[in-house]
């Protein structure tokens, strides 16, 4: 066991505390919001080549996620993500101006994983010199969330062009894509149901998966960025996995072509030969 020297007294080192916090620490796959109604997995798990490769002694570490938020201005995108990372609510509104940004470390089968959230403004007059950046805020995204508010039906078909323009700038990848109902407190029941039918077509259409969140209330907003977090931690380790099989099919470790490639025992082999200083 490591001890430090503090004071002349041998002190057993401190050990690193991980602090365990229920919402984003997951174990599983969180369901979707409509499970009937996802073009995304509707396992209550994770995929098993993905607890495999986790339990590879060699992978790179997991890139940072990075997610916009896009929609209409005022339609609540700030307050959902001020409820999950802080959780707190505001009733009176502040404009974003440019690019606001917020950082959060999930752990995810005893892995971590960071989602690197932002929401950007650049339509409104006076904000036309936020409009060279829009480029690098919308490129490389992993996640788009698109955002609309329930209580106005028209932020809906709004939020369909805002999701086409950041598609425009992720052409060669394919990110995850969620279509995001606001403000659900606002509504009467049966204009709830109403709207969710409108949405979760539309949502259909543009192979998104649908969720209805209020900030105000807290409705569904801790479920989504969990299901988020998961599903993006899940094709991050499955596209490394795809890598990593890419690399090793081009350089064969074997000559006898009748057996299966294992990557498992070649990964472990590396590592044990490493351990024991072996050069050749
Ligand atoms: N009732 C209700 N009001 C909400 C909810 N979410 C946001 N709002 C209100 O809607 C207004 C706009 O919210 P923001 O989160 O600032 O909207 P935004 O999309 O970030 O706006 P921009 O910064 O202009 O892009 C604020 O007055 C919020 O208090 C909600 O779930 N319920």
């Amino acid at each position: 066991m490591p001890h430090l020297l503090r004071q002349n007294l041998l002190l057993p080192a401190s050990p690193t505390v991980t602090l365990y916090d229920p919402r984003t620490h997951l174990r599983h796959l969180p369901p979707a919001y409509n499970t009937a109604q996802t073009p995304y997995s509707r396992d209550k798990d994770f995929a098993p080549q993905l607890r495999y490769h986790l339990e590879l002694p060699r992978k790179s570490k997991l890139r940072p996620c990075k997610i916009i938020f896009v929609g209409d201005c005022a339609v609540g995108k700030t307050a959902i993500v001020n409820r999950f990372c802080y959780d707190k609510f505001q009733s009176n509104y502040k404009a974003t101006i440019g690019v606001d940004f917020e950082l959060e470390n999930f752990n995810i089968l005893g892995h971590n994983f960071s989602l690197e959230i932002s929401f950007y403004r650049w339509d409104t007059a006076g904000q036309e010199r936020f409009k060279c950046i829009a480029g690098a805020y919308y490129r490389n995204a992993n996640v788009i969330v698109a955002t609309y508010d329930m209580s106005k039906r028209e932020s809906l078909n709004s939020a369909k062009r805002w999701l086409a323009n950041a598609l425009n700038y992720n052409t060669g990848q394919q990110p995850l894509i969620f279509l995001v109902g606001t403000k659900s407190d606002l509504l009467t029941k049966e204009e709830f149901m109403s709207m969710e039918r409108v949405a979760g077509g539309a949502a259909s259409e543009l192979q998104a998966e649908y969720w209805s969140v209020s900030a105000r209330s807290g409705y569904k907003i801790t479920e989504f960025f969990q299901r988020l977090a998961a599903l993006a931690f899940q094709t991050n380790v499955l596209q490394q996995l795809k890598a990593l099989n890419a690399t090793a099919t081009q350089q064969p470790v074997q000559t006898d072509k009748s057996q299966t490639f294992d990557l498992r025992r070649y990964f472990s082999g590396a590592s044990r030969k490493q351990k024991s200083g072996c050069a050749c």
